[in-house]
C-alpha cells in the first residue's frame, strides 16, 4: 500500500493531484520554487519542501533536489504530472533507483515513445496503421533524398526526437528537399541533441484525434475513448473535446483496439494517449504516443465518469484496472479551453501582472481547473496557462452553450486573457457543426493566425 504521495509539479495539474490524492486517504507532499512559495498547491499539500529557485532548470527540473525532497519527506510515491520530468526515462528511473514508486510508466516504454523513429517500427510489427513513410537508422541526407523519391509529395521530415510539432518541416516537392533536409537536421541537433530524421508523407488537412488508453501490471489495457484536439495554434492545444464529433463507433472501436495494441507492444503501464492523425476518408495514422497524463484528460473523466488520477495510483499500487473494456460507457459530451494569460491582440504575447480578481465561473457541467486565487502574481517564469475550463453537457451543444457562459461569468481583473478569443471560437459556427480540421483557426481566424 503507498500511503505518501509527493507531487513533482505545479499549477492547475499539482493541484487536481493532490485532490485526487487526499480523497484517497494518500499524505501529500508539495514542492515548489522560491517563486510559487504562495501558491495553491503548495496551501493545499500535507507538507511542502522548496526545491530551489524560480528557475525551472533549478527547480521542477533539478531531479535531485525532488528525489532528495522525497527522501527527507518520506513519500513512497511520486507523480509526475504532466511537462518537466513526465516524460524523462532517467527520472523515471532514478525514482526507481531511490525506491520510490514513479506513477507512470515503465522508463522502456517512455524511452521507446520518446524516439519517432523507433517507435513507428514497434508500431508496424504491433499491426498499428502508421503514416506512410521512411525511418531507416541513422539515414543520411542521400538516404533521406533516395527514400524521398518513393514516400511521395508532399511529405514531412521530422526529427525522430521532436514531439508536439517541434522539429517539423512540410516539403512540397523535390527542389526543396536538400536545403529542408539540413535545415531539420541542424534544428533538430539544437532542440534536441539528437538530429535523426524521418520522412512521413503529409496527410492533408488532417484531424489531430488522441485515444486515452490504461494499462494495469497484469496484462490488461483498455481504451477511454477519443479527444479530438484538431483546434490549434502553432501547435499549442486551444480546444479539446470528447467525443470528437468527426468519429463514427465503427471508427472509434477501430481506433481503440489500436491504441490497446499499442500499449501491450511495449509492455505499458498506467495512463498513456496514442495521437492519431484522421483524414477526411475516416483512415487514421499512429503519430506518436504521449507517456503522460495530459492537459486535457479532464474532457475524458466527464464523458467516462472515471477519476483517471485515481486509476494511476490504483495501478501504481500494483492493483487491477478499475474497469474491464465493456464496463466502460461515454456519457454526453465534454469540451476544454485552456485560458491563457496572453494577449491575442499583441501576437499572444504573454501577459504578467497582479490577479486583483479571479473568480472562476461555476454551475451545471462546469469544471475549472486553476492553479491560481485572486491576488496571485503572474510571473513569466512558467507556462501562462491559469485555469482550463471544461463544460460537460448531455450533447454537443449544450456543452458549447454551458462553456460560453462560463467564460463569460469567470471574473479577471489585473492580467489580459486569452478568454475572448476562445469563446469567440467556440461560438463560431464552422466549430459549432464539427467540422474543424487542423486548419481551422488558419482559415477562420485569421487575425490571429
Ligand atoms: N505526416 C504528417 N502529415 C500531416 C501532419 C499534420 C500535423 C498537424 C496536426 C495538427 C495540427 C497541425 C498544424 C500545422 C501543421 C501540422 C499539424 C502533424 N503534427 C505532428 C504533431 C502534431 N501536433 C502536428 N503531423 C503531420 N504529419
Ligand atoms: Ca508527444
Amino acid at each position: 500500500m503507498l500511503s505518501k504521495l509527493l507531487i513533482a509539479n505545479r499549477g492547475e495539474i499539482a493541484v487536481r493531484v493532490i485532490r485526487t490524492a487526499k480523497s484517497l486517504g494518500y499524505r501529500t507532499v508539495a514542492v515548489y520554487s522560491e517563486a510559487d512559495a504562495n501558491s495553491l498547491h503548495v496551501d493545499m499539500a500535507d507538507e511542502a519542501v522548496c526545491i530551489g529557485p524560480a528557475q525551472v532548470s533549478a527547480s521542477y527540473l533539478n531531479a535531485e533536489a525532488i528525489l532528495d525532497a522525497a527522501q527527507k519527506t518520506g513519500a513512497d510515491c511520486i507523480h509526475p504530472g504532466y511537462g518537466f520530468l513526465s516524460e524523462n526515462a532517467a527520472f523515471a528511473e532514478a525514482c526507481q533507483a531511490a525506491g520510490l514508486v514513479f506513477v507512470g510508466p515503465p522508463a522502456g516504454a517512455i524511452e521507446l515513445m520518446g524516439s519517432k523513429r523507433r517507435s513507428k517500427i514497434a508500431m508496424q510489427e504491433a499491426g498499428v496503421p502508421v503514416v506512410p513513410g521512411y525511418e531507416g537508422n541513422n539515414a543520411s541526407d542521400e538516404e533521406l533524398t533516395s527514400a524521398a523519391a518513393d514516400v511521395g509529395y508532399p511529405l514531412m521530415i521530422k526529427a525522430s526526437a521532436g514531439g508536439g510539432g517541434r522539429g517539423m518541416r512540410l516539403v512540397q516537392n523535390e527542389s526543396e528537399l536538400a536545403d529542408n533536409i539540413k535545415r531539420a537536421r541542424s534544428e533538430a541537433k539544437q532542440a534536441f541533441g539528437d538530429d535523426e530524421l524521418i520522412l512521413e508523407k503529409a496527410v492533408i488537412e488532417p484531424r489531430h484525434v488522441e485515444i486515452q488508453v490504461f494499462a494495469d501490471r497484469h496484462g490488461n489495457a483498455v481504451y477511454l475513448g477519443e479527444r479530438d484536439c484538431s483546434v490549434q495554434r502553432r501547435h499549442q492545444k486551444v480546444v479539446e473535446e470528447a467525443p470528437s464529433p468527426f468519429v463514427t463507433p465503427e471508427l472509434r472501436a477501430a481506433m481503440g483496439e489500436a491504441a490497446v495494441k499499442a500499449a501491450l507492444a511495449c509492455q505499458y503501464e498506467g495512463a498513456g494517449t496514442v495521437e492519431f492523425l484522421v483524414d477526411k476518408d475516416r483512415n487514421f495514422y499512429f503519430l506518436e504516443m504521449n507517456t503522460r497524463l495530459q492537459v486535457e484528460h479532464p474532457v475524458t473523466e466527464l464523458i467516462t465518469g472515471q477519476d483517471l488520477v485515481a486509476w494511476q495510483l490504483a495501478v501504481a499500487e500494483g492493483q487491477p484496472l478499475p474497469l474491464a473494456q465493456d464496463q466502460i460507457q461515454l456519457q454526453g459530451h465534454a469540451i476544454e479551453v485552456r485560458l491563457y494569460a496572453e494577449d491575442p491582440a499583441m501576437e499572444f504575447t504573454p501577459q504578467t501582472g497582479t490577479l486583483h480578481q479571479f473568480s472562476p465561473a461555476a454551475g451545471d457541467g462546469i469544471r475549472f481547473d486553476t492553479g491560481v486565487r485572486s491576488g496571485d502574481d503572474v510571473t513569466p517564469h512558467y507556462d501562462p496557462m491559469l485555469a482550463k475550463v471544461i463544460a460537460w453537457g448531455s450533447n454537443r451543444d449544450e456543452a458549447r452553450r454551458r462553456l460560453v457562459r462560463a467564460l463569460d461569468d469567470t471574473a479577471i481583473f489585473g492580467v489580459t486573457t486569452n478568454r475572448y478569443f476562445l469563446s469567440r471560437i467556440i461560438s463560431n459556427d464552422v466549430f459549432g457543426k464539427g467540422e474543424a480540421t487542423t486548419a481551422f483557426l488558419q482559415q477562420h481566424f485569421r487575425d490571429d493566425p
